[in-house]
């Protein structure tokens, strides 16, 4: 500093030169205060939001750990059925708890970790677990995922869950493709994009009535007849319900009545996160419970055991499913998907 600098100013720095150290803690803590009362004051992290630099840091700490995988197709596991990323060839994986600003998976059957890697050539990301509303996570953790994705360059999700049936015609093992979803917890004013618009992802108000790709499913139809999955195959409404107890009888019978085939506790909150970022998107559910409509029924109670337990049979001919859909979108360019229901 030179000699005309004011002999406060002289004296601070001795200071500052003597305590470097204590400097440098207060430097940090009051940038840990900023960044802290910036967030939750300012951006609403009481609701949990992720602010778009959050969201940037992830994707970023996420391209430099990809070995170079640029993914075209992002897919997310439900339940039970992370097996599917033993199909990804070249692995890399991450445990969420390495990646800034990410949840943790706290749910049994959902391992937390993602891969990079390629099936049948195609660049992919597997998210070996999601994130649920009834894990205490806002939507805007829940659906994350979707935007990550979209920053990462992705242009398809194939999303899946476990369900429970409704449509009396479903049996456990049985695949629903979502033909459509009715979102509950938006009903009663939850949903992902609430709060200040990211304009960077997508509109303000942005459709729904076009959400699972009817190319993608009626190619998944082809698919599952070469696989023998045909009997197993439905096109169905998905719902989500908050859980994480299952449903009533009477709640399943008005699940019934208002249209659905199937009720999970996951799903539409990334759907309309990757909607609004303009993803395409096939999604299904595993049937593992058949819906329980009537009070004298001497169906077995739906337990998450069963309902791991139902996924794991299924855990081969899904690893197929899985594969050829992905070798087809390999084929797709974005703007020849997007189709009408
Ligand atoms: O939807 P995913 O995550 O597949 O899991 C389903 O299975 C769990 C209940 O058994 C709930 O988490 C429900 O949503
Ligand atoms: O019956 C169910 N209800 C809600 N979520 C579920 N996930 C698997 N089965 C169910």
């Amino acid at each position: 500093m030179g000699d005309d600098a004011s002999p406060l100013l002289t004296d601070l720095s001795k200071l500052c030169q003597r305590h470097k150290f204590f400097v440098c803690f207060v430097t940090s803590f009051h940038h840990y205060l900023n960044n802290f009362i910036f967030i939750n004051l300012i951006m609403g992290d009481s609701e949990g939001v992720y602010t778009y630099w959050q969201l940037e840091d992830i994707a970023d700490f996420l391209k430099q750990r990809s070995n170079n995988i640029f993914p075209k197709v992002a897919i997310i596991c439900g339940s039970g059925l992370s097996s599917i990323a033993n199909v990804v060839e070249n692995p890399t994986e991450i445990n969420y708890d390495e990646i800034p600003y990410f949840p943790k998976s706290t749910v049994e059957g959902q391992i937390g970790s993602l891969v990079f890697g390629t099936i049948l050539e195609v660049p992919v990301i597997v998210l070996k677990g999601r994130f649920h509303f009834y894990e205490g996570y806002s939507l805007s953790k829940v659906s994350m995922p979707s935007r990550i994705f979209k920053l990462l360059g992705c242009s398809f999700l194939i999303i899946t869950n476990a369900a429970g049936g409704v449509n009396k015609k479903y049996r456990i093992g049985d695949i629903m493709m979502i033909k459509d979803h009715i979102n509950f917890l938006g009903f009663s004013g939850n949903n992902p994009l609430r709060g200040p618009n990211e304009d960077r992802f997508g509109d303000r108000f942005p459709p729904m009535n076009k959400c699972y790709d009817k190319d993608l499913r009626k190619q998944a139809v082809r698919i599952a007849k070469k696989l023998g999955l045909l009997r197993k195959l439905h096109q169905g409404v998905y719902v989500h319900v908050a859980g994480p107890n299952y449903q009533t009888v009477a709640e399943t019978k008005m699940l019934a009545i208002c249209g659905i085939d199937a009720v999970g506790m996951s799903t539409i909150a990334e759907v309309i996160a990757a909607r609004h970022s303009g993803l395409i998107i096939f999604g299904f559910s595993l049937i593992c419970e058949e819906g329980i409509l009537d009070y004298s029924s001497n169906k077995k109670e739906p337990d998450h055991y069963d309902v791991l337990e139902a996924v794991k049979a299924m855990e081969q001919p899904l690893q197929e499913f899985v594969k050829l859909m992905v070798k087809y979108i390999g084929t797709k360019t974005p703007c020849t998907c997007g189709s009408a229901h």
